[in-house]
């Protein structure tokens, strides 16, 4: 087992990777001559991937490449990859997005590293074998944010592996493995988290390169919070830091006063109720300034609420017979009802109307396209919506929040939503359309989209 000490030393790596290149071009030159009737692109590749084989002893490479977040772990696959494609490309070996499959469990990471989710590269839940046979010229498969990963999600990784690649016998059907995550950041939902399962073959035995990340670049121009965060990571803050971090809770006897607060701050709540109250709170404020309370007065445009359909109530004892809510009583749910108070049968939670305006910045909760960073845990910003053809203004209806009069649209009546990515990839003020995709049940309320805390990511 390696241990490779600070993000420092991947330049280490990388002066060793020219040697590697510088070998590597000298041994396509030799096989060249040894071996007349191969082809030079299929010697090259033959060489490359036999060099790759020399720095792990000829063995497959299983690594994990671990670290705190903010250590750089993500910065380390993009590096690679930006090094393996230069790479190639001195070679003139083809390169592309199967020569390292980059993969993430969610979608937000995906988009970071500028891959695809793990399921949708892998089809967990698709029997597409046709599909996936490009992976069997894959240098190295890269899986990030494996804390995520179940002890099932590997064994399905594994499996779909083996099957791809017809190599039953061999781990990942013998194909280089890189997983990369942190164990102390979010664990599988519904699954028995890697670290905790003494009896999985497939990770505790495989894995022969360990990489850490030790040194924090997120928090280079505050090294006060990053080494408090990383005391919160290992062994849990001291008293002086709790007493920090209670300084900045909103309430507190020693909290800042709200009207100090400043437009952008961060909040971090505890539950999706305090989440839905501040949310809520934000968005009275800008009726407040924006709106008026007179019925007479044209709603403004730049907000917009967004129901899914007319709510009804069930009516007692009789079966699948429902009554239309009495306008009053919608209002009242539109403006005090959020998604933490909706949940259905199944004990799923669903979001009553989205109120949104020009400028709001939302959470997407779904991996609607991934190379095109609209992936689950991206940041966008609301800019507004296409409305159906034949759907015109004049269709939007007119409901009460907290007095005010705002415009309401029925999900069914929109195309798509225009937004705009604030983080990921997508560079400069480019818009984009988002389908809406909802349940048209009449009390089941799904959206695309969840407010966030009015939130951005620090860093
Ligand atoms: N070696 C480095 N030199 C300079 N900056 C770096 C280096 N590694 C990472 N960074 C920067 O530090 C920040 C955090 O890096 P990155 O997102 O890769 O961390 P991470 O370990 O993947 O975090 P997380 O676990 O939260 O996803 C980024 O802004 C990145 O550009």
């Amino acid at each position: 087992m390696y241990v490779v000490g600070r993000a420092r030393e991947i330049d280490e790596v990388s002066r060793q990777g020219l040697t590697l290149y510088k070998e590597a071009e000298k041994n396509t030159k030799e096989s060249v001559e040894d071996h007349p009737r191969k082809s030079t692109k299929r010697r090259r590749c033959d060489t490359l991937r036999h060099q790759i084989g020399k720095v792990v002893n000829n063995k497959q490479l299983i690594g994990f490449l671990s670290g705190a977040g903010g250590t750089g772990k993500s910065h380390v696959i993009k590096t690679v990859c930006r090094y393996a494609q230069k790479l190639c490309e001195e070679l003139r070996v083809k390169f592309d997005k199967t020569s390292i499959v980059v993969t993430a469990l969610t979608g937000a990471a995906a988009v970071s590293i500028n891959g695809e989710t793990t399921a949708k590269a892998f089809a967990f839940k698709r029997e597409v074998r046709n599909e996936l046979e490009e992976f069997k010229n894959a240098y190295l498969v890269i899986v990030d944010e494996v804390s995520f990963a179940s002890v099932a999600d590997l064994q399905l990784l594994d499996e779909k592996m083996k099957e791809i690649l017809d190599r039953p016998v061999e781990p990942f059907g013998g194909v280089p493995f890189v997983f990369s995550g942190d164990f102390t950041q979010l664990s599988p939902v519904g699954g028995v988290p890697l670290y905790k399962c003494d009896d999985c073959v497939t990770w505790k035995q495989l894995i022969n390169v360990f990489m850490e990340l030790k040194v924090n670049h997120r928090f280079e121009k505050d090294p006060g919070w990053g080494k408090l965060l990383e005391r919160f990571r290992d062994k849990g803050p001291t008293t002086d830091e709790v007493a920090i971090i209670n300084s900045r809770v909103v309430g507190s006897h020693k909290g800042p006063l709200e009207k100090n607060i400043p437009p952008d701050a961060v909040y971090a709540t505890k539950t999706n109720v305090d989440r839905m109250a501040i949310n809520d709170a934000i968005f009275v404020k800008h009726l407040e300034k924006t709106h008026s309370t007179d019925a007479n007065v044209q709603p403004l445009m730049h907000t917009l609420c967004i129901k899914a359909g007319n709510l009804r109530f069930h009516v007692r004892g009789a079966r699948k017979e429902y009554h239309a809510m009495e306008k009053k009583a919608q209002d009242i749910i539109y403006a005090s009802v959020g998604e933490a108070h909706v949940q259905d049968k199944t004990k799923k939670y669903h979001d009553p109307p989205l109120k949104l305006y020009h400028g709001r910045p939302l959470c997407i909760n779904q991996n609607e396209d991934v190379s095109g960073c609209i992936a689950n845990g991206a940041m966008c910003e609301f800019r507004g919506v296409k409305l159906k053809p034949g759907v015109s203004i004049t269709d939007f209806e007119t409901i009460l929040i907290d007095g005010y009069c705002v415009n309401c649209v029925c999900v069914t009546q929109i195309e798509s939503m225009v937004v705009k990515m604030l983080d990921g990839t997508t560079e400069g003020d480019e818009e984009h359309l988002i389908e809406l995709k909802q349940k048209l049940f009449m009390h089941q309320l799904g959206f695309l989209f969840r407010a966030l805390d009015q939130s951005q990511r620090k860093a």
